[in-house]
């Protein structure tokens, strides 16, 4: 089993003399959590995603258990000379993919995320929006243990947004941990399992909010589980209202951007569940518990 990734007492500072950014920080993200970081301008959440992420050390303390880490970072170098398909073959086999494993894995995440037009396109000519689907396309090419997100959603098109939010599904429902900042608070709303605020240097456990009721459009799935089954937890976080009709069998309601993270749980799940019957549904339902 996967080891938590813990900071203990972590401080960062820049500069020797700088004034401590984060001091004193002491979280732990554990695996398949979904985690965001929430805080003002210039609170030190990108200081925080970096030390999480490992491209950055802290000045004191310490942090252990790091996983098999991806990151998008809020400026994505975009002058590199390469075509965004080379580009992500090349970060593939850094990744440990093999060369044909990662030219396959980058075409797939550029079609996914609507940019295989611009598969050959030299990176320094692709528009901001284009670039950033580069810059969320390497970090998903090897499934990360963590994924690491400062404002990835930032100039993407609405299906990019909508494949990145399903892409963070995937991953927290195959037991990955993914760890985001985004100023939109709408941003995965309702399925964090836990949020922090960064603030006057230190990291504050926040209370779960009520998850709002779901806005836009739902799938309603009905599913069969073993007769004493439990409806496995990545289920429950995704889906919106789970509400159990008889023994082992589920109605679900679930954001429709969600819902093809939430079908393949159920059937990769160990006995996997029988899928009855998948519709969209046109008026939201309430959250239920
Ligand atoms: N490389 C650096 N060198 C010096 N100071 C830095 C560096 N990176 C960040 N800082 C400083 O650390 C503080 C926190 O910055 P950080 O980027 O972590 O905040 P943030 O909460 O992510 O901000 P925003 O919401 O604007 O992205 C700021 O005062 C910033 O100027």
């Amino acid at each position: 089993m996967r080891p938590d990734l813990c900071l203990r007492d972590a401080g960062r500072r820049y500069g020797l003399r700088g004034p401590w950014v984060l001091r004193g920080i002491d979280m732990t993200v554990a695996p398949g959590r979904l985690v965001r970081v929430e805080g003002a301008n210039g609170s030190g959440k990108s200081t925080l995603l970096r030390l999480l992420a490992g491209i950055d050390a802290p000045s004191e303390g310490r942090i252990t258990g790091r996983p098999r880490t991806a990151y998008v970072p809020e400026r994505f170098p975009p002058a590199l000379p390469f075509s965004a398909a080379g580009y992500l073959t090349h970060l593939g086999t850094v990744h440990g993919l093999t060369r044909k494993g990662a030219a396959r894995a980058a075409g797939e995440w550029l079609e996914r995320l609507g940019a295989a037009a611009y598969a050959e396109t030299p990176m320094a000519r692709l528009s901001k929006g284009s670039s950033q689907k580069v810059a969320v396309a390497q970090a998903l090419l090897a499934e990360p243990e963590l994924l690491v997100l400062d404002e990835a959603w930032t100039g993407l098109d609405t299906a990019a947004r909508a494949e990145l939010e399903r892409a963070v599904a995937e991953r927290t429902a195959a037991g990955g941990s993914v760890v985001f900042v985004d100023h939109d608070p709408r941003r995965l709303a309702g399925l964090p399992d836990a949020t922090y605020a960064v603030r006057d240097a230190g990291v504050v456990r926040q209370e779960p909010a009520r998850a709002p009721a779901p806005s836009g459009p739902q799938v309603l799935v009905e599913a069969q589980g073993p007769p004493d089954g439990r409806l496995p937890e990545a289920v429950r976080r995704m889906a919106s209202s789970a509400e159990e009709t008889g023994p082992g069998t589920y109605r679900l309601s679930v954001p429709a951007p969600h819902s093809d993270a939430l079908l393949r749980t159920l059937l990769a799940a160990r006995p996997p569940w029988h899928v009855v019957s998948v519709t969209p549904r046109t008026t939201p339902p309430g959250r239920q518990g």
